[in-house]
């Protein structure tokens, strides 16, 4: 895939950790530390740039270990990122600890998994197709 990096001798590219990992971790690319307060929310850079091939999407997820151990998500989790998107991919951390948490520059602080996708077009009818379930949703089905 397509990839334009900002800044090259930076970081190594995403890369999956192990054999099968589903996801390419990102890598934070600032200049100075930024320090995330409790409940604070910050758009960290990750200097790449892609071109998804068309039927593609990318989703920033977070990662299990910051999330555990720091509380550290990301707001708009799963992030999209569209085929036709061009600018640099963001990653909107969280910090939903108590205590400040530091984000340096090159560590590892989300990963992107990249999925095929459906794209429909509507088909308006009068009725939908009547299913056991019905409209039954939110726990119908007990606890
Ligand atoms: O975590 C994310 C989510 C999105 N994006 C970029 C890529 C995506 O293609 C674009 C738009 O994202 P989205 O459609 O989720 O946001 P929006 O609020 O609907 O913005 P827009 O009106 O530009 O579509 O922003 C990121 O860099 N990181
Ligand atoms: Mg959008």
């Amino acid at each position: 895939m397509k990839i334009k990096v900002i800044n090259h001798s930076a970081h190594e590219l995403p890369k999956y950790e192990t054999a099968h990992a589903a996801g390419l971790d990102l890598r934070a690319h600032i200049g100075e530390p930024v320090m995330i307060g409790p409940l604070q929310r910050v758009l960290i850079p990750t200097g790449l740039h892609i071109e998804l091939p068309v039927g593609y999407e990318a989703q920033i997820r977070p990662r299990s270990g910051l999330a555990y151990k720091h509380g550290i998500s990301i707001v708009n989790t799963p992030g999209t990122i569209d085929a036709d998107y061009r600018g640099e991919i963001k990653v909107l951390l969280v910090n939903l600890s108590d205590t400040a948490f530091v984000v340096n520059n090159g560590e590892r602080i989300a990963q992107m998994v990249v999925a095929r996708h459906e794209t429909i077009s509507w088909e308006p009818v009068a009725e939908l197709e009547d299913t056991a379930r019905g409209t039954g949703g939110y726990g119908h089905t007990g606890k």
